[in-house]
């Protein structure tokens, strides 16, 4: 392993992205990605620009009398192409296929790979613009109980290419049409909590808010829209004696990146006999910035890299140059790229892509999504954000040890969630301690009637003591400061200081502030993230082999699928106040609303905190 001492070189600052002439902001980016897609997509593109609500409604509803369908599958062909495959699901999915089946429970939803529900992403295929056609390879990687493969510790012989065994009758590959559904719920009624369907309408009133009314279903359709499973695929799109792939990291560190990339090495190395990996140092400046050389990555050189917290690599915010990165890629002959980062390093991926695209380059760039903060949308969870809630822990129990032992104590923490509450909503469920808890997505008052240093007086004569987790993007209006880090994200103000010395004034009681500030995220992976990093970096490099570009990747609905980039930086994700977790935290404090409405102001500042009303398109830079 070779390993260049860190230099001084100082990281671009945020001009650097804005003024170069092909970085790209995240919408310029949605609009370059566009391009990437086939003829049959542009009505998915539509969709799932508003992919929050099911717009159109194509699934034939349930009646007497139907004829169930057979499932059928008309052309297949591989990755990239258009590709038809039809089938139908019934409640009753598991029954064999009988042509004239007649049921009444039967419901049915129809889609095609490619038709107006799926969901698409980028391939090789239709960005090559080479003079050899691009053609699909049998894969190296091999299937379990594969009879044809070479046993994984046989370094000495020479890989044989896996030939599916059809007599094993083994399941194992995905298969280019397999989708996994992105919405779990359907709505029953406008009135269902998270409903984005209409409200009702004047023609509905009367109705009673708690009747199960189905009458009202009109504006609940439900269009399910699919997309692609991850996984490894039977054809592949790269020989691995011709691959040179890169691992980069970019932004704040998070607990698992060492996880992810020791995957994603031991994926390409042991799984498909790819040989040469190279590591980019400190993120996207070392492709190009003078003084980084890169790190060549080997399974043995990995091997215990996930013992260890940070990044191997090193992980820095800047350098988002995407004539320069691509410049870099080519002259090294870079042709998978794999970008450990969150929303602006995805950004970044996303305009590497379309920049290798229009350079007509054969380079598959694949995201993997990095945060402590949870605030990538779509996704069930990203990983790092487990391990900070639990460090989260260590800190509420002190706060809470330390204003249980004191005379009218007042523990207060403050928890990373820059302009998302999920570490602190999530650590307060956990901890069962904490009696407020304070996020940037929910207006607060601190001071008067509804403010939150009343509660604390009211808590302090009820039980003596009192424990708040404040998220660091909160309250920002009252210690606001301008400015932006290296990757463009706004500076914050210290708002747990001031807060403290706030609460100290009206009460004179003794406050105790703990900021485990980096603690949270300045550590090791816990067992839940490192099994969920495994499983991403994994499939990382099928995604990659498959061909694939400009995706990323993560679990929806419990599923690992592919998503094209731009699908989860339209916006970052925020808690929802209105949802049913925020409740259920609510639940678990007691704490009451710390914003007085007026009346008719109410329903405004509650449809500005309604994620999923909001029109506003929100680049993340
Ligand atoms: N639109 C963009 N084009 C190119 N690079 C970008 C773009 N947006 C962000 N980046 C790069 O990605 C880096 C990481 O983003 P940052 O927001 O700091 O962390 P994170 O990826 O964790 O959100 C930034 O420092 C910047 O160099
Ligand atoms: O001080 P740094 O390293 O720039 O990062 C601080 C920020 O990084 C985070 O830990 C995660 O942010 P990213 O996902 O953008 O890297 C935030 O919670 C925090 O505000």
């Amino acid at each position: 392993m070779m390993m260049m001492k860190p230099t001084t070189t100082t990281c671009s600052s945020s001009s650097s992205v804005s003024s170069s002439s092909s970085s790209l902001s995240s919408s310029s980016l949605l609009r370059s990605s566009k391009s990437f897609f086939g003829k049959t997509s542009s009505s998915t593109q539509k969709s799932f620009s508003k992919s929050a609500s099911f717009k159109s409604f194509s699934s034939s509803s349930s009646s007497s009398g139907r004829r169930r369908r057979r499932r059928q599958r008309s052309s297949r062909g591989g990755e990239g192409q258009d590709v038809v495959v039809r089938a139908a699901q019934s409640s009753k999915d598991n029954e064999d296929e009988d042509d004239d089946y007649e049921t009444e429970e039967e419901e049915q939803y129809e889609w095609e790979v490619g038709g107006p529900n799926d969901v698409p992403i980028p391939h090789l295929m239709n960005i090559y613009k080479g003079e050899k056609p691009l053609k699909p390879l049998q894969t190296s990687f091999c299937a379990p109980h594969s009879k044809t493969c070479l046993p994984r510790h046989n370094k000495t012989t020479t890989r044989r290419y896996f030939r599916s065994d059809k007599k094993s009758n083994v399941k194992f590959f995905v298969d280019p049409g397999d989708r996994v559904v992105l919405h779990s719920l359907a709505f029953a009624t406008s009135l269902s909590p998270d409903s984005t369907c209409e409200l009702p309408t004047e023609a509905d009133e009367g109705m009673s808010s708690s009747s199960s009314s189905y009458e009202n279903t009109s504006s609940c359709t439900f269009t399910p829209q699919w997309v692609v499973r991850a996984g490894p695929r039977e054809k592949v799109y790269f020989a691995p004696e011709e691959v040179h792939a890169a691992i980069v990291t970019c932004g704040g560190l998070c607990p698992g990146i060492n996880d992810v990339i020791r995957s994603i090495v031991g994926t390409l190395e042991e799984g498909y006999g790819v040989s040469k990996i190279s590591g980019i140092r400190y993120g996207f400046s070392g492709f190009w910035e003078e003084g980084f050389e890169n790190i060549e990555l080997s399974k043995k050189a990995v091997r215990k890299a996930h013992k260890q917290g940070g990044s191997i690599l090193g992980s820095a915010r800047g350098g988002g140059d995407v004539d320069k990165i691509v410049d870099s890629i080519l002259r090294q002959g870079i042709n998978m790229l794999f970008v450990i980062g969150g929303n602006g390093s995805h950004a970044g991926a996303n305009a590497i892509s379309a920049e290798c695209a229009r350079r007509g380059s054969l380079v598959s760039v694949v995201g993997v999504p990095k945060t402590i903060d949870n605030d990538i949308l779509l996704l069930d969870k990203t990983f790092g954000f487990d391990t900070a809630v639990e460090e989260a822990q260590k800190a509420i129990q002190a706060a809470t040890i330390e204003a249980q032992s004191a005379l009218r104590g007042v523990g207060v923490v403050k928890l990373m969630g820059r302009q998302s509450g999920f570490i602190s909503m999530y650590a307060t469920l956990a901890s069962g301690d904490v009696d407020i808890c304070l996020i940037p997505e929910v207006d607060f008052d601190v001071h008067g009637e509804n403010g939150v240093i009343e509660h604390v007086k009211d808590l302090l004569d009820e039980q003596g003591h009192c424990v708040l987790v404040i998220a660091e993007g909160a309250g920002q209006e009252f210690v606001k400061v301008s400015g932006t880090d290296a990757g463009g994200n706004p500076l914050l103000g210290d708002i747990g200081p001031w807060l403290c010395k706030e609460i100290k004034k009206e009460t004179k009681c003794d406050v105790k502030y703990i900021d485990p500030t980096y603690m949270v995220r300045g550590c090791v992976a816990n067992a839940h993230d490192a099994i969920m990093c495994n499983v991403l970096g994994q499939n990382a490099v099928h995604g990659a082999f498959a061909g694939f570009t400009g995706i990323t990747i993560g679990y929806v609905n419990t599923h690992c699928v592919y998503l094209p980039i731009p699908m989860i930086i339209e916006k970052e994700r925020l808690v929802d106040p209105k949802g049913r977790m925020w409740h259920r935290m609510l639940t678990s404090t007691g704490q009451p609303d710390f914003k007085e409405y007026e009346d008719d102001e109410d329903e405004d500042a509650s449809k500005e905190n309604n994620i999923p009303d909001k029109e506003i398109f929100e680049p993340v830079r």
